[in-house]
């Protein structure tokens, strides 16, 4: 009896095994929020003033939030614990293995540069320690990295002028750019002031993707694709509440990229049975599945393709599908998004074959 034979005779439908070895796209993930306990660790040994526990119980209660504020408090606590280029080229590296790790091959890594030349890293250092690291990663893991920057909204206009100076000035420019977003916290931090700034961005050829909807209603997800023109969102949360605006994002083919954990960690859902993903499937709405910020959250991409196969009630080709939703989500070129959608079809196939 071969495994799939031995599965089906049990009747039993685990698809861990099957997700394991899925060839995966993430598509919201961010650069600090993958700093895993090992990475924290090798931070925290060159830095030993820092905030931040290594001990692994420890900081599995360090990142226990009480709600998205506090999230936020200790997600800048992290932030110190990167100091030098070599700081940021390590973290970069080694989120690109554990990425391998999971089978994604492809990821579009959210980094606040905004964050780190404030504290003191030289511009031009950054770039060449996150496009070093992209290049090392893709031929040693075999891992695409490919960077969204994001204006971290509640630092104010001065941190979306940086932000967008940063993604556009051809000099410092990383090859790797191909988006632009806004992260932090919504509430009292409105989309429509950073039009100006995104205008500039998407003149110069990046993509827009900012974070909408995650801890406030719908309307901040209008503002999002009003004036910031975006073309997926982050989160999207709020969307299941406005029918109206479920039905242009399907019409549309704008991607929510879901975070399933994370809404629960962030406590913006209250458990995961209640989480909206159902309602944006059933109105037809693009949905992808994406980890956020994996440690922090005590998860990975992995688990949050298992947490949706179990609220969405999905079999294997279920989950190929939800892959390939990455897939055509990305911002790959055609023919890497043609080939990546062929090599999970092909591991489905194989998968499922007798
Ligand atoms: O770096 C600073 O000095 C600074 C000053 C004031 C405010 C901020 C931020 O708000 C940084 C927020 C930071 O959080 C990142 N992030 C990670 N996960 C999420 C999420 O689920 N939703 C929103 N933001 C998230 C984001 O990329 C920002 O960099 C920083
Ligand atoms: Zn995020």
């Amino acid at each position: 009896m071969t495994d799939h034979d031995q599965r089906a005779a049990a009747g039993v439908r685990d698809p861990h095994a099957f997700i394991a070895g899925l060839p995966k796209a993430e598509l919201h993930v961010h650069h600090v929020g993958s700093a895993s306990p090992r990475i924290v660790s090798q931070l925290a040994a060159r830095h030993p003033d820092s905030q931040v526990p290594t001990d692994p119980e420890a900081l599995a209660d360090f990142f226990t939030f009480t709600d998205f504020a506090h999230f936020i408090k200790v997600y800048l606590s992290v932030v110190d614990l990167i100091r030098t280029p070599e700081d940021v080229r390590l973290l970069t590296y080694e989120i690109a293995r554990d990425m391998a790790r999971q089978q994604i091959r492809y990821a579009e890594l959210t980094i606040t540069p905004f964050s780190s030349t404030r504290r003191g890293i030289d511009a031009r250092a950054f770039m060449d320690a996150i496009e070093d690291a992209r290049k090392s990663a893709e031929a040693e893991f075999g891992t695409v990295l490919r960077w969204c920057f994001d204006i971290p909204g509640e630092a104010g206009l001065e941190s979306a002028e940086e932000t967008v100076r940063l993604a556009t000035d051809d000099r410092l420019r990383p090859e790797g750019l191909v988006s632009f977003g806004l992260g932090g916290p919504e509430i009292g931090v409105p989309r429509p002031q950073f039009k100006p700034y995104f205008d500039r961005a998407i003149a110069a050829g990046l993509r827009s993707v900012p974070h909408a909807g995650e801890t406030t209603g719908p309307e901040t997800v209008w503002d999002a694709l009003n004036h910031l023109r975006a073309e997926r969102i982050g989160h999207g949360t709020s969307s299941a509440q406005d029918p109206g605006l479920l039905a242009h994002l399907a019409e549309q083919r704008i991607a929510l990229e879901v975070c399933p954990t994370s809404n629960i960690a962030t406590r913006a859902v209250r458990t995961l049975d209640e989480h909206p993903v159902k309602e944006f499937v059933r109105a037809g709405v693009l949905v992808t599945i994406n980890s956020d910020d994996p440690p922090m959250f005590g998860t990975d991409l992995n688990s949050e393709y298992a947490v949706a196969a179990r609220l969405l009630d999905l079999d294997e080709w279920g989950l190929a599908d939800l892959a390939k939703n990455a897939v055509e989500a990305s911002f790959l070129d055609p023919a890497g998004k043609a080939a990546l959608a062929a090599e999970i079809d092909t591991y489905t196939s194989g998968w499922l074959a007798p």
